[in-house]
């Protein structure tokens, strides 16, 4: 891994709301190296998507910001593609088009037409989606249309890959699927990744490194694990891993020290899971200032 490419400069925001200022994040500060996979985890409320809204630059820090190779950033680009938990595909354009809706905004006059219809191909295969291009996503399941949006933020050749929990709505199995995916085209690209997630096994299995983030209001980074396991992983071997049980336990005391504390989140931890799969997660309860406003 190479020096400093995304940082995170002690950022913090405040929002208004009717009861007045609320500071969600207060000094978030980070340095991510060239084609590192960072997840995100913390009780919910705590500020996960703030963070990554600013990072995508679709929220402006109060304070702070965000440096991409030397270059403050303050808007959305294409060199931060963002993956949400809902597809949001357009739903009148097949997946190929959807693809190619992204690939002529970043590529138009850079790239011939047959040179764009082999890039978007390229993407939808990477992501295992070459055999149902031309449906709609209503014709489609949702893991599928998971692997269409991530092609299509692919296809945009980002510098950062912004994934808001990718697989938050899919069934245990179809998860398990699209994360070998990920990793197969992460060891192929090698790109930046920064990940929302509330499953701690997905977190060990998919990160060089997991960001934790203390509860809000004004939460930050409580402690960062680096997960030092080879790669590639593999999730039945890593089941009977102590290295890779002792990580996922290191997120689950931090989680568990934390419950209670203001937002009130719970953490559902069941012992011997397999790994990726969605047992040890944190319940979402509820919202707090977002629903308030
Ligand atoms: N536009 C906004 N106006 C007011 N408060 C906001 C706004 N956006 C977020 N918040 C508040 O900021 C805090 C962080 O929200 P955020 O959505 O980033 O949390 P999160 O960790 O991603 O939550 P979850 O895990 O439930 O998705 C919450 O208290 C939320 O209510």
């Amino acid at each position: 891994m190479s020096a400093e490419h995304l940082l995170i400069d002690h950022v913090s925001i405040e929002f208004d709301t009717p009861k007045g200022k609320f500071k969600a994040l207060d000094r978030v500060n980070l340095r991510i190296a060239k084609g590192e996979f960072v997840s995100l985890i913390g009780h919910s409320g705590c500020g996960k998507s703030t963070v990554l809204n600013i990072i995508a630059g679709l929220l402006q820090a109060t304070e702070g910001g965000i440096v991409l190779d030397g270059k403050e950033v303050n808007e959305p680009g294409p060199e931060r593609a963002v993956v949400f938990q809902n597809h949001s595909l357009l739903p009148w354009l097949t997946a190929y088009e959807n693809v190619e809706l992204a690939v002529r905004q970043v590529f138009r006059g850079k790239k011939s037409k047959r040179e764009m219809q082999e890039w978007i191909e390229h993407n939808l295969r990477l992501a295992h989606m070459d055999h149902a291009m031309h449906k709609k996503p209503s014709e489609i399941s949702g893991g599928m249309k998971q692997r269409v949006g991530i092609a299509r933020a692919l296809a945009m050749k980002p510098s950062v890959l912004l994934m808001d929990e990718p697989f938050g709505a899919l069934d245990a199995l179809t998860r398990a699927h699209l994360q070998d995916s990920l990793m197969e085209i992460q060891n192929e690209l090698n790109n930046t990744v920064v990940m929302i997630t509330h499953d701690v096994d997905e977190a060990v299995l998919l990160s060089d490194r997991i960001v934790m983030m203390t509860n809000g209001p004004a939460a930050t980074i409580g402690e960062v694990l680096t997960v030092d396991l080879p790669r590639p992983r593999d999730r039945l071997a890593l089941a009977d891993d102590s290295r890779y049980n002792h990580l996922r336990a290191e997120v689950l005391r931090f989680l568990h020290e934390r419950r209670g504390e203001k937002v009130e989140p719970t953490a559902t931890m069941e012992p011997d899971t397999a790994a990726g799969s969605n047992a040890a997660s944190v319940s979402k309860p509820r919202r707090n200032a977002k629903e308030a406003a």
